[in-house]
């Protein structure tokens, strides 16, 4: 199964923000780190996936099916999109909010959960090392712990198409590292389709298998991570010289400089 997205246009009103943006396919088992710099698309693209936002032309294919032909129920077990800003509802416990995440998979109002879901969510919260704060309300949370909330409450439903949007900004370097590993680990463990938005270049090249960077709406560049932080199409995006080194442990280490610094050298 893969992820294809073809000639894609979405306005705000009156304001274009994606214009016959085309990628893939995204091949299930891989993770695809989404960058680009700010205010170029990226949520935007993420919420034609989940259908918050309705494309004014272009599909977005999971194999050669259509997501928009998919009735809301379907695309949203198959899709799970856990946005930017999550909401705290004070009222509910941590492990309450995961569970429900599992079990609106479903649909409908019988929200009994069996011992399979019980325990699927246990098992993820203690892999976010949450199970500490599973009976603490969700409205009592640090940012840093409701995130971590959030990636719990999407690796429970065990979506076809996993997007997460900066899942990372709030985490400590720790937690950054545990995130992207367990999220990398599952994405092959499942063959999901993974595509997470990232600021940090660093953290897309050692853990994405791929890297698109969107531009003003559109991919400029789309590929191997290390490829494509080499091209000028990249540096030009960011308006930043990339500079790209291995450390002795081998990662790939990626150090942005300002293009004034770039000229005159
Ligand atoms: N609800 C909205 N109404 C009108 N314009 C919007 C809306 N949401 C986003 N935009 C505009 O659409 C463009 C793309 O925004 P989007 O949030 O998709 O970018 P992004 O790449 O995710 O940015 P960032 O890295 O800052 O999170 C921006 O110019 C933004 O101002």
């Amino acid at each position: 199964m893969s992820l294809t997205i073809d000639d894609l246009n979405f306005a705000y009103g009156p304001h274009p923000v994606l214009h016959r943006l085309a990628a893939g396919p995204l091949e299930r088992g891989a993770l695809t780190a989404l960058v680009g710099p700010n205010g170029s698309g990226k949520s935007t693209l993420f919420r034609c996936f989940s259908g918050a936002a309705r494309p004014l032309g272009g599909r977005i294919l999971l194999d050669s099916q259509d997501l928009a032909v998919l009735k809301d129920r379907e695309r949203s077990r198959r899709v799970f999109h856990l946005a930017q800003d999550l909401s705290a509802r004070a009222a509910l416990t941590v492990f309450e909010v995961v569970l429900l995440a599992r079990k609106s998979l479903t649909g409908g109002m019988d929200l009994r959960a069996g011992l399979c879901d019980l325990r699927l969510v246990q098992t993820v919260l203690g892999s976010l090392d949450l199970d500490g704060l599973s009976q603490r309300h969700i409205g009592t949370l640090s940012g840093g712990q409701r995130q971590l909330v959030g990636i719990a409450q999407a690796l429970v439903r065990e979506p076809d198409v996993l997007l997460l949007d900066e899942p990372t900004s709030a985490l400590d370097v720790r937690r950054q590292l545990e995130v992207l590993q367990i999220v990398q680990r599952v994405t092959r463990e499942r063959s999901m389709i993974t595509i997470v938005a990232l600021h940090d270049l660093s953290l897309a090249a050692r853990f994405a298998d791929r890297l698109l960077v969107l531009k003003d709406g559109c991919i400029a560049e789309e590929g191997d991570p290390e490829e494509v932080l080499q091209t000028q199409a990249t540096s030009d995006a960011y308006r930043v010289g990339i500079h790209l080194e291995r450390s002795s442990r081998g990662s790939l280490l990626v150090e942005p400089y300002l293009s004034s610094l770039r000229a005159a050298e």
